[in-house]
C-alpha cells in the first residue's frame, strides 16, 4: 500500500515537473499567496486546481470574444481568470486603463508578445526599457507630417491599381474585398508600385520604336512613386499568382477549422478527457492580447504540409507570402500553449516550418539593408534632416523612407546594427499592411451596410472633388471630416487589433483593486468600444459618436483602437491618411453594397480582427 501511494507521489510529482517544462509560465505564483489573495479579492469564475479556469474557453474560435463579453457582463468591469497558476486581470474601466496606458512605468508587454519575437526580433512592437525609449525617439520623425504628406501619392498610386483590380470584379455576383485591400497596404507600406513602370515596359518588350520620351516617363514615375518603406513586393501586380495561391490555401486552412470543429464536437459528446484538451489552445486568450485560431493541435502540422506544396513563383513574391504564412505560424503557436517553449515548438513540423519561413523573410530583408546600406556609402540617394521633418536628398528619390531614416542613423551616429534596422523593417512591415487592411475593408463593409451613410460621404467627395477626376491632395484628405468619424466608428466596432496587453513589473493600485507586480493586464478595446454608458446603443454604426461636439465630451480613454499613453500606435496618422486616400478612391469609383449581415459574420480574435469567411460585397460602377 505504502509503495503504491509513493508511486502515486512520485507520478504526481513527475507530472508536475512535466507540465513546468512544457508550459512557460511563472509558477512562483504558488508561493505568493499573499498575492494570490489580492487576485482573488477581484470577481471571475471559479478555477479548477492546476489548469484554473481555461475550460471556458473551450469554444470555437469565432465564439471566444463572445466568452469574454459573457465574463465582462457576469463579473464587473475588472474581472480575473487563472491560467495554470497564473493571473490575468482584465480592465475595461477607462480610468482603470488610464493608469495603465498613460504610465512610462507600464510598458512593458506580456509574455504572449515572445512569440512575435523570433520574427519580430524586440523591433519597437515587442521591446522594452531603454532599447524601446531609444528606437521610438529615432522613429518617430519618420512621422512627422511633412512626410505624412509626400506618402498621400504612394497612397494615390496604389489605389490606382486597387481599383483596376476591382474593376475586373464589377458584374460578379461578390468580391472578398479584403483580399484585395490586404495586397493594396502591403505595396504601400513596403513596395513600390511600378504602375506606369510596368505598362511602360510592356510597350518597351512589345515594341521596338518607344521613344525616347516614354522612357523618360517611364523613369520620372519610377522615381514619384517611391514608397513607405522602400522594398518591393508587387504584391497587387506582380504578385497575382501568388495572390490566388494565397487565398486557396486560406481556404485549405477554413477547411482544416471545419473538420477540427467536428473533432472537438465528437469530444464534447463523449467527454473525453484528451479532448478536452483542445481547450487548452484556446486559452490563447490566456493573457494574450492576440488572440487564438481554432486550429486542432493534430491538424496545423497536416495543413502545413499540404501548404508546402504550393510552391511560389519567385523570391520576391515569396517574400509577401512567407509574410502571411509568419502571421499564421504566431497564431497557430499561440493556440497551442505547449508549443510556447521555444525549445519543444523548434522540434515539431510547424516549428522547422517557422524556421524556414523566417529563413526567407529575413533574408530578403537583410538583402535590402545591405543594398540601401550599399547606395548610402556610395553617396546615392542620401537624405538629410534639415529641422522640423523636412529633408535635402543627394540622390534621385523624392522620399526619405523608414528605411532610409534607420541607415542614416545607423550610419551617422552608429545607434542601429544591422539586426536592429530588420527588427524594425519588419516591425513595419508587419503592423503598418495588415491593421490598416483589416480597417478599409471593415468600413468598406459597414458602408455596404448603410447606404444613407454612404451616400453621406458621397456628398462629402462631391463638395470636394466636383465633377473632377483628379486624386486626392493632402488638404483633400483634411477636408474629410465626414469619412474621419466613419472611419473612426468602424475602428469602434471593429478594432483591427482586439486587444493589447502589458506585464506589470510594480504593483499597481486601480480604481477598486490593487494589482500585484507580475500579473498580466489584457486591455480588450472591443469590449472597452462596447459600453453602454459611453456609447448608448453600443452595436449600431454611428458616425456621430464622432462629432467632434460628442467626441471631446468621451473619456480620453474609453475609445483605444490605437492604444493610447507613450506606446500609443506610432503609425496612427498615416493610418487614417491612407484610409482616407483609399476609401475615398473606391468610393468615387464604386457603389458598394455588402452582402452579409452583421449578426452572420463570425470575428475571428486573432492577432488582427478578422471575419472567418472574408468580406463579401458587390461593386457597381458610379
Ligand atoms: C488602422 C490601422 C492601425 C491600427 C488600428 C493600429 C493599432 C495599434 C495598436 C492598438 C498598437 C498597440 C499595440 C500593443 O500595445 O500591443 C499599435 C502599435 C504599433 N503600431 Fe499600429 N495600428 C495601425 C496602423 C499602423 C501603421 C500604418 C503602422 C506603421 C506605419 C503601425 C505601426 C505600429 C508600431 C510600430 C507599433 C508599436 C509602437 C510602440 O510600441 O511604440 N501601425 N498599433
Amino acid at each position: 500500500m505504502l509503495s503504491l501511494i509513493v508511486a502515486l507521489v512520485l507520478a504526481i510529482f513527475l507530472l508536475l515537473v512535466i507540465l513546468a517544462i512544457v508550459f512557460p509560465y511563472d509558477y512562483t505564483w504558488m508561493f505568493r499567496k499573499a498575492d494570490s489573495k489580492k487576485i482573488e479579492m477581484i470577481p471571475g469564475p471559479k478555477p479548477m486546481p492546476l489548469f484554473g479556469n481555461i475550460l471556458l474557453f473551450n469554444v470555437p474560435a469565432h465564439q471566444l470574444l463572445n466568452v469574454l463579453l459573457r465574463l465582462h457582463k457576469e463579473y464587473s468591469s475588472t474581472f480575473r481568470i487563472w491560467v495554470m497558476g497564473f493571473p490575468e486581470v482584465f480592465i475595461t474601466d477607462p480610468d482603470d486603463i488610464e493608469i495603465i496606458l498613460s504610465s512610462r512605468s507600464h510598458i512593458t508587454k506580456s509574455l504572449d508578445y515572445n512569440l512575435l519575437q523570433p520574427w519580430l526580433g524586440t523591433g519597437l512592437l515587442t521591446s522594452s526599457g531603454d532599447k524601446w525609449q531609444s528606437h521610438r525617439k529615432i522613429l518617430t520623425p519618420a512621422f512627422h507630417f511633412k512626410i505624412l504628406e509626400e506618402y498621400v501619392q504612394v497612397f494615390n498610386s496604389n489605389s490606382r491599381v486597387l481599383i483596376q483590380k476591382l474593376q475586373e470584379n464589377v458584374g460578379k455576383p461578390f468580391v472578398d474585398i479584403s483580399s484585395y485591400v490586404t495586397m493594396c497596404t502591403l505595396d504601400i507600406i513596403c513596395g513600390k508600385v511600378q504602375w506606369e513602370y510596368v505598362y511602360f515596359m510592356t510597350m518597351v518588350k512589345s515594341e521596338a520604336n518607344v521613344t525616347r520620351a516614354s522612357i523618360s516617363y517611364v523613369i520620372l514615375n519610377y522615381s514619384v512613386t517611391e514608397t513607405a518603406m522602400g522594398i518591393t513586393v508587387n504584391a497587387q501586380t506582380g504578385g497575382q499568382t501568388d495572390y490566388i495561391k494565397a487565398v486557396k490555401r486560406n481556404e485549405l486552412q477554413l477547411e482544416m477549422n471545419n473538420f477540427k470543429g467536428k473533432i472537438v464536437r465528437a469530444g464534447h459528446r463523449s467527454r473525453k478527457l484528451w479532448l478536452n484538451a483542445s481547450a487548452l489552445y484556446r486559452l490563447s486568450y490566456l493573457g494574450t492580447p492576440l488572440g487564438t485560431s481554432q486550429f486542432f493541435p493534430l491538424y496545423p502540422h497536416t495543413s502545413s504540409r499540404l501548404m508546402r506544396r504550393q510552391k511560389p513563383t519567385s523570391s520576391v513574391n515569396l517574400s509577401h507570402l512567407s509574410l502571411h504564412r509568419m502571421s499564421e505560424l504566431v497564431v497557430h503557436r499561440q493556440t497551442a500553449p505547449w508549443l510556447h517553449r521555444r525549445s519543444v515548438f523548434k522540434l515539431t513540423p510547424s516549428g522547422r516550418e517557422q524556421g524556414r519561413v523566417l529563413k526567407k523573410l529575413h533574408g530578403f530583408t537583410e538583402q535590402v539593408i545591405k543594398e540601401r546600406r550599399a547606395e548610402y556609402r556610395a553617396g546615392i540617394n542620401r537624405f538629410s534632416v534639415v529641422n522640423n521633418g523636412s529633408y535635402e536628398n543627394s540622390g534621385k528619390r523624392k522620399h526619405m523612407t523608414f528605411l532610409d531614416l534607420l541607415i542614416e542613423v545607423s550610419e551617422k551616429e552608429g545607434l542601429l546594427s544591422d539586426t536592429d534596422i530588420r527588427e524594425e523593417v519588419d516591425t513595419f512591415m508587419f503592423e503598418g499592411h495588415d491593421t490598416t487592411s483589416a480597417a478599409i475593408s471593415w468600413a468598406l463593409f459597414t458602408l455596404g451596410s448603410h447606404p444613407e451613410i454612404q451616400e453621406n460621404v458621397i456628398r462629402e467627395l462631391g463638395e470636394i472633388f466636383g465633377d473632377s477626376e483628379r486624386e486626392a491632395t493632402y488638404e483633400d484628405l483634411q477636408k474629410m471630416k465626414y469619412m474621419e468619424q466613419v472611419i473612426k466608428e468602424a475602428l469602434r466596432l471593429y478594432p483591427s487589433v482586439p486587444g493589447i496587453c502589458r506585464k506589470l513589473d510594480v504593483d499597481v493600485k486601480l480604481k477598486n483593486y490593487m494589482i500585484p507586480a507580475g500579473t498580466s493586464t489584457p486591455i480588450i478595446p472591443y469590449i472597452i468600444h462596447r459600453n453602454p454608458e459611453i456609447f448608448p446603443n453600443p452595436e449600431e454604426f454611428n458616425p456621430d459618436h464622432f462629432l467632434p461636439e460628442v467626441a471631446q465630451t468621451r473619456h480620453p480613454f474609453a475609445y483605444i483602437p490605437f492604444s493610447a499613453g507613450p506606446r500609443n500606435c506610432i503609425g496612427q496618422r498615416f493610418a487614417l491618411l491612407e484610409e482616407k486616400a483609399v476609401l475615398a478612391s473606391v468610393l468615387r469609383k464604386f457603389k458598394i453594397q455588402s452582402l452579409d449581415r452583421r449578426e452572420s459574420i463570425d470575428l475571428m480574435l486573432q492577432l488582427i480582427l478578422r471575419p472567418k469567411h472574408g468580406i463579401r460585397v458587390k461593386l457597381t460602377p458610379r
